[in-house]
C-alpha cells in the first residue's frame, strides 16, 4: 500500500518550526519509500483490502461530502487497494457509467497557481514548476485549504525516480573498463562514419555530463528521455539499462529545474516561503505531477483532479476511448467539471479501473507511475543513430535528413514484435552512405534522395548497417549483468520486491527488445545477395535489364 505522507503536522498543531520541512531529507525520503513493499504483486486481480481506511482519507471523504462534491449515493468511493488508495464501486456501475464529477474549484492547475499568492511570481515558469511550487508551499502551510486533499497524496510511489542507489543498481547493468577509451560500437563508429548508440558508453576521456530533454509543448513536463544522461567517470563507463539513463536525466532536470526556482522565486521571497524547500521536495511534486495529473483535456494541459486522481490503472482494459472528460456543469451554470466514467462494468466491492495509456513502453510506466506490465507491446528499446560530425559528408547529411524531417541524431522507438520505424532503415543508410555511394550525396539528388534511401542502396552500405546495428546490439546485450532465462527464473520465483520486480522486468524486456533487433538485421543479413539495390534498379528503369535480370548490353549492329 502506498504510505501516505505523515511527516507534516495535523491542521490543528501549531505551524512547523521554520527550520523544518515537510518531506525529509533524501536519506529519510530513500528510507522511507525504498522499504515499502506490497502484500501482493502487480498483474494479478486486484485486491480490495478490508482494514478500515486511513483517518486522512475518511476526512478528505468528508471534505469532499460537506463541499457536495460527493454523498452517499455516488457510486465509487476511495479505498485501500492493492496499488494503494483506489476507487472502490458502492454498487455496481455499467458501462462508460460517471463514476465521480469534480467541479472546476477543486481542480489545481496554472490557473490556481496564478490566483494564489505566489501567483505574481510564477507568470514565467513552465506549467509543471509553477504547479510543483504551489504544491509544495501548500503542503507547508498550515492553513492551506488544501490540506485534505494534500494529507491522501503518497509520499513517493514506485518510479524509479524515488528508487535509492542501491535499488537502482538492479538497473544499472555493469561498469566496464575501458581501456583505450573507446568501445566497439564507437569504434565502429569512427571506422564507419556511424554511431549505432545502445548504451550510455562513451570515450572516457574526461568526465561529461551527457543528457538531454525533450520538452512537451503543452505542459512543459519533459519527455521521456532518450539520451543516455550519466556522470562518466574518466576510467570506467557505466552501462546502464535506457531507464536508468532515462531516470538520471529526469533527476538531474528536476534538480536543474529546482535551482532557477530556488534562487529566482523560493530565496528572494522568504515571506511567502518561510521555510527551507529542498530539492527531495521538487522531485516529490514532479512525482506527483508526472503520476497524478491530466493533461490534454479540453484546455487543461496540466491538472490534478482532487479524488479522481485515485483511479488506478488496469492492464486489462485495452479500450483506447478516454474515460475522462471535461464539460459544462449544467444549462444554467458556467463552471466546468471533470467528469470520470468507467471503460467496462464493475460490480459492487470491486475497484474502478481505467488504461492509463495503451502507447507506453514500460520504461515510461516505470517513470511516471512506478509498475510495469507483461505486454509485449510494452516492451521497447530506443535506438539512437548520430550522422557523426566527423564524417566527410556531414553538412550534406544533415541537410538531408532535415529536409526530410530529421536531425543530425534521430531515435528509434523499437517494440518487440513490431515492424521496425519506416524511416529507420532509411536513416541507416544515409548515415552508413559513403564510398562509391556518396555520389548520392550530390545536389542533383537532393529531391529524390530519400527515395532511393529508401530501398537498398548497395551491398556495401546495406552490410555495413546489418554490421553496426547487429554490434552496436552485441555490446549492449553484453553489458547486462544477467541473462534473460536468469531474470524470468526471478520472476517466476515470485514474491519479489515491488521495485525489483520492476528493474528485473525491464532489463529481461530491453534485452528481449535487444535480441529482436539482433534477429531482424541478422535476417537482413543473410538476404543480402537477394537485394535490388539503386544500380540495378537504375538499369532496370533505363530498359537495360532484361526478364531474367540479365544486363542487356548496347551491341553495335
Ligand atoms: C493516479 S495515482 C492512483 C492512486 C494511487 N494508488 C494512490 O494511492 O494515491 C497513480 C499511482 O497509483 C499506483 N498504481 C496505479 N495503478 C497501478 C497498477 N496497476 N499497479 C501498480 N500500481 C498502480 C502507482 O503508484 C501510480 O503511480
Amino acid at each position: 500500500m502506498a504510505a501516505l505522507l505523515h511527516l507534516h503536522p495535523p491542521l490543528s498543531s501549531p505551524p512547523p518550526p521554520p527550520s523544518s520541512s515537510f518531506l525529509s531529507p533524501a536519506t529519510t525520503l530513500t528510507h522511507l519509500c525504498s522499504s515499502r513493499t506490497k502484500s501482493t504483486h502487480h498483474f494479478k486481480t486486484p485486491a480490495i483490502k478490508s482494514e478500515p481506511l486511513p483517518p486522512a482519507v475518511e476526512t478528505f471523504w468528508k471534505w469532499l461530502s460537506d463541499e457536495k462534491v460527493v454523498s452517499n449515493k455516488s457510486p465509487a468511493k476511495p479505498g485501500l487497494v492493492q496499488e494503494g488508495l483506489g476507487l472502490v464501486a458502492q454498487r455496481d456501475i455499467g458501462r462508460n457509467e460517471v463514476v465521480l464529477e469534480v467541479p472546476k474549484r477543486f481542480w489545481i492547475n496554472p490557473d490556481t497557481v496564478s490566483a494564489s499568492d505566489i501567483g505574481s511570481l510564477c507568470g514565467g515558469l513552465k506549467p509543471w514548476v509553477s504547479v510543483a511550487l504551489f504544491l509544495i508551499r501548500e503542503m507547508m502551510r498550515d492553513d492551506s485549504p488544501w490540506r485534505f486533499y494534500l494529507d491522501v497524496l503518497p509520499e513517493c510511489t514506485d518510479s524509479t525516480i524515488y528508487w535509492s542507489e542501491e535499488e537502482l543498481l538492479e538497473i544499472q547493468v555493469s561498469m566496464i573498463s575501458v581501456p583505450d577509451g573507446c568501445l566497439s560500437s564507437l569504434t565502429l563508429m569512427l571506422t564507419t562514419g556511424i554511431l549505432a548508440r545502445t548504451s550510455n558508453r562513451v570515450p572516457a576521456v574526461e568526465t561529461v555530463w551527457y543528457g538531454g530533454v525533450v520538452y512537451d509543448g503543452l505542459t512543459g513536463l519533459p519527455k521521456i528521455l532518450h539520451f543516455p544522461a550519466m556522470k562518466f567517470d574518466p576510467n570506467h563507463t557505466f552501462a546502464g539499462t535506457q531507464l536508468l539513463s532515462t531516470t538520471t536525466g529526469v533527476k538531474e532536470y528536476v534538480k536543474s529545474e529546482f535551482l532557477k526556482v530556488e534562487k529566482e522565486i523560493i530565496l528572494p521571497n522568504e515571506e511567502l516561503f518561510p521555510f527551507p524547500v529542498t530539492s527531495d521536495d521538487f522531485l516529490w511534486a514532479f512525482g506527483m505531477l508526472r503520476s497524478r495529473a491530466f493533461s490534454r483535456l479540453r484546455g487543461q494541459n496540466l491538472v490534478l483532479i482532487p479524488l479522481a486522481d485515485l483511479i488506478n490503472h488496469s492492464p486489462s482494459i485495452t479500450t483506447e476511448d478516454y474515460a475522462w472528460e471535461i464539460k459544462g456543469a449544467g444549462l444554467f451554470s458556467r463552471d466546468l467539471i471533470f467528469s470520470l466514467r468507467s471503460p467496462i462494468p464493475v460490480k459492487a466491492g470491486e475497484q474502478v479501473l481505467i488504461q492509463y495509456d495503451l502507447n507506453k513502453s514500460n520504461g515510461e510506466l516505470a517513470l511516471d507511475y512506478g509498475f510495469i506490465e507483461s505486454r509485449s507491446d510494452r516492451k521497447g528499446y530506443t535506438l539512437t543513430l548520430d550522422i557523426s560530425e566527423s564524417d566527410a559528408n556531414f553538412g550534406d547529411k544533415l541537410d538531408i535528413a532535415e529536409s526530410n524531417g530529421m536531425g543530425g541524431t534521430a531515435y528509434f522507438d523499437i517494440v518487440l514484435g513490431r515492424p521496425l520505424p519506416s524511416v529507420m532503415l532509411p536513416y541507416l543508410r544515409l548515415v552508413a552512405l559513403g564510398g562509391t555511394d556518396a555520389f548520392l550525396l550530390e545536389s542533383i539528388f537532393r529531391n529524390s534522395i530519400w527515395g532511393h534511401l529508401e530501398l537498398p542502396v548497395s551491398r556495401a552500405n546495406e552490410e555495413l548497417i546489418c554490421q553496426v546495428v547487429r554490434n552496436a546490439c552485441k555490446s549492449a546485450l553484453s553489458g547486462y549483468r544477467t541473462t534473460i532465462e536468469e531474470d524470468v527464473e526471478l520472476m517466476k520465483g515470485g514474491n519479489l520486491d515491488p521495485r525489483l520486480e520492476i528493474a528485473v522486468g525491464i532489463r529481461a524486456g530491453e534485452k528481449e527488445v535487444l535480441q529482436y533487433i539482433d534477429g531482424i538485421f541478422e535476417e537482413r543479413e543473410s538476404e543480402l545477395d537477394e537485394y535490388e539495390y539503386y544500380q540495378e534498379r537504375r538499369l532496370r528503369d533505363l530498359g537495360l535489364v532484361g526478364e531474367q535480370g540479365e544486363i542487356i548490353f548496347w551491341e553495335p549492329k
